[in-house]
């Protein structure tokens, strides 16, 4: 067990009381199913100084509401295109939950037609008013929206991979819960790596490395359907809701726990380590990320965060033959969607300019 006065000791030597600890978070999409509780949980962390809540609807309400939670960050919303530069200003955390959810039958990709474009103007802001945020995208599909958001910063002059994420923390709690479940552990004290993308088979939970390991005699076919389930998970909430939407609550835990991570490391609480679909390589990384970023522009990796972003990309690690098996079929799928979104930036009609 760690010992807390040396870790006390060793963020202490991490911080510079000249540096700030409390951070302008700006949430897109606060209106929605994920968007309202996670408006929630930003105005409890205690690295939030002001909270801007945007959205084209509903968002005086969603603001009133928050704002009269006893903690100390600032509440403010925003309504509407003319509202988002304001909402942006100052921002050094950008969440992006903006966007329409699956219905049941529906692939995370049938959704890019409408997101694309939301994702694309919503960036178009981003590179306007708070060029230097860290970017952290939920709107499906993740695999797509993100080369988007990254063609569009990149056109603006102010691409940062090692501040742009795709949130796939979801797929990283679920393999928690599921594991947790399995072993009879407490998922705090769980840990499983997922990587690749955010849809069905790009998902790759690396069940050889679960600490604790899965157990001794569990079969072949046993573990199989546990990664089935894990890649699966989104579709078994979209049919539970049975139309009325995808996760929103298990998705806005989640995210809160990414932007934690994402607050800590700026606050130089660093190095904090994390699964996110990021762009590589963001820097200069290991032999092994070098060779992922060879194959996949775009992979959800093991990264280290710092004050400046990703400032490590971790090796995968051995995968076992399942789970070469699953990272080999996945290429194709991840790099068709990787091209989907990178053409839809190049070609796709001038976005709406954003206020
Ligand atoms: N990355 C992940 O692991 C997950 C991603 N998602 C995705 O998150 C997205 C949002 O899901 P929900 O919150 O359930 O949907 P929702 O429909 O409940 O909320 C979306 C919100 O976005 C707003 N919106 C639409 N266009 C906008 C724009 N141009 N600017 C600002 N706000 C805009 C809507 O007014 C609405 O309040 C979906 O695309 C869903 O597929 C959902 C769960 C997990
Ligand atoms: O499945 C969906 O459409 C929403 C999502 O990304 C998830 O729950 O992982």
């Amino acid at each position: 067990m760690a010992d807390p006065l040396n870790r006390i000791q060793k963020i202490a030597s991490h911080l510079d009381p000249a540096k700030p600890r409390k951070f302008k978070v700006a949430l897109l999409g606060a209106a929605g199913g994920i968007g309202q509780p996670l408006s929630m949980l930003l105005k409890m962390s205690p690295y939030v100084s002001d909270l801007a809540l945007y959205d084209v609807a509903n968002t005086p309400g969603v603001a009133a509401d928050v704002s009269h939670m006893s903690t100390a960050a600032r509440v403010r919303g925003y309504l509407g295109p003319d509202q988002l530069g304001a909402a942006l200003a100052g921002a050094a955390l950008v969440i992006i939950p903006a966007g329409v959810p699956r219905k049941p039958g529906m692939t995370r990709d049938d959704l890019f037609n409408i997101n694309a474009g939301i994702v694309r103007g919503l960036a178009e802001g981003v590179a306007r008013h708070c060029p230097g945020a860290w970017v952290a995208i939920i709107s499906n599909p993740v695999n797509s929206t993100v080369p988007i958001a990254a063609e569009v910063l990149q056109k603006a002059g102010v691409l940062n991979p090692a501040k742009l994420f795709g949130v796939t923390t979801l797929d990283v709690v679920r393999a928690e819960a599921f594991v947790g479940e399995l072993t009879g552990t407490d998922p705090r004290d769980v840990h499983v790596p997922v990587v690749g993308g955010h849809a069905g088979v790009t998902i790759l939970p690396l069940l050889s490395q679960a600490r604790p390991p899965l157990p001794a005699g569990m079969s072949a076919e046993a573990r199989k359907a546990l990664m089935g389930r894990i890649q699966d998970a989104g579709t078994e909430v979209v049919q539970a809701k049975a139309g009325a939407g995808s996760a929103t609550l298990s998705m806005a835990y989640a995210a809160a726990r990414f932007a934690d991570s994402c607050l800590r490391a700026m606050a130089g609480e660093g190095p904090v380590a994390e699964y996110a679909y990021i762009r590589h390589p963001p820097r200069l990384g290991s032999g092994a990320s070098a060779a992922v970023a060879a194959d996949l522009p775009y992979f959800s990796s093991p990264v280290r965060l710092g004050r400046l972003g990703v400032e490590e990309v971790l090796p995968l690690g051995p995968l076992d033959a399942m789970e070469a098996e699953n990272f080999a079929a996945m290429k194709a799928e991840l790099l068709g969607s990787i091209q989907k979104g990178v053409e839809f930036a190049a070609k796709g009609p001038a976005p709406a300019p954003a206020k």
